[in-house]
């Protein structure tokens, strides 16, 4: 089966974005890790299908796969990436855009000079959100890897965070942390790694090993999990500029935890494909 797709990224955050409004394919896990495959494949963090919507008040159903062929409930990056795909394809002409993801529904806002405003909704504490086995919703929880206590902030952006403060991005220790913290029992459904550096009120440095995906170059919804973590723990000010190794992303939340996160950034296109399935 012959299917269209565009490769974009949202600061080197890298997708593959196929449209199923206008096509029809299927994807299974299988599939999924040999396209996102660097060597044998298209290579991409993420795989973003565009469906039409469910519910007839939305526009769109966008739905995410990592890598390794997981579907997740929610992905900033690609969000930013979903909206100026739709659009250049003439999905829709719209500026405002509602999608429903597994996570929920967002509201994402094209701006004139093409940047992608997205509605994130409000983050969550609640351990149960993420799922998290712990015992209380805490501003920092204890959490123990390899003998070694760490002090993690939990939040839920539709998908699972833990965000870890650290005093220098660049030696922070990763590759050995990340996926012992993503795949750590007390996180029944894995969980994405954010390694924060508070460098001051308005700004942090951030790298982030995503569940499923391994550290990518940048992850919207971790760039918001350190930003209401790092709020909630008195260190941060709205608006927040993160920076990550791909690039900078614009943060704000009042910090009322019924409040939704705003993230503002790029979103680029790369080339147009197409390949067929098995
Ligand atoms: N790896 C994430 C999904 C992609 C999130 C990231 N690419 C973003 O921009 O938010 C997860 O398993 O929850």
């Amino acid at each position: 089966m012959r299917v269209y797709f565009t490769k974009m990224h949202g600061l080197g955050n890298d997708f593959m974005v196929v449209d199923l409004v206008t096509q029809r394919a299927r994807f299974d896990a299988e599939q999924i890790r040999r396209l996102a495959d660097r060597h044998f494949g298209i290579g991409f963090d993420q795989l973003l299908l565009v469906e039409p919507p469910r519910n007839p008040e939305m526009d769109f159903r966008y739905r995410i796969y990592n890598a390794d062929g997981s579907e997740v409930e929610n992905c900033g990056n690609g969000a930013r990436c979903f909206a100026r795909f739709v659009r250049d394809q003439q999905l829709t002409h719209k500026h405002k855009i509602r999608v429903e993801t597994l996570g929920g529904p967002l509201t994402l806002l094209v701006t004139e000079d093409e940047r992608v405003q997205v509605d994130m909704g409000a983050p969550r504490f609640a351990p149960e959100a993420l799922p998290f086995t712990a015992d209380a919703d805490r501003v920092l929880h204890a959490l123990e890897v390899d003998g070694e206590r760490l002090e993690i902030g939990a939040v839920s952006m539709g998908n699972p965070h833990a965000v870890l403060r650290v005093d220098d991005v660049d030696s922070a220790p990763v590759a050995r942390l990340g996926p012992r913290i993503e795949h750590h029992p007390h996180f029944p459904r894995q969980v994405n790694v954010g390694f924060m550096q508070v460098a001051s009120r308005h700004e942090i440095r951030l790298r982030v090993h995503e569940r499923g995906a391994g550290e990518t170059l940048a992850c919207g919804t971790g760039a918001c999990a350190a930003v209401a973590s790092g709020i909630r723990q008195g260190l941060l000010e709205s608006p927040v500029t993160v920076h990550l190794p791909g690039g900078s992303l614009t943060i704000e939340w009042t910090g009322d935890e019924a409040a939704p996160l705003l993230m503002t950034g790029p979103a680029e296109r790369v080339f147009d494909g197409r390949v067929n399935l098995r």
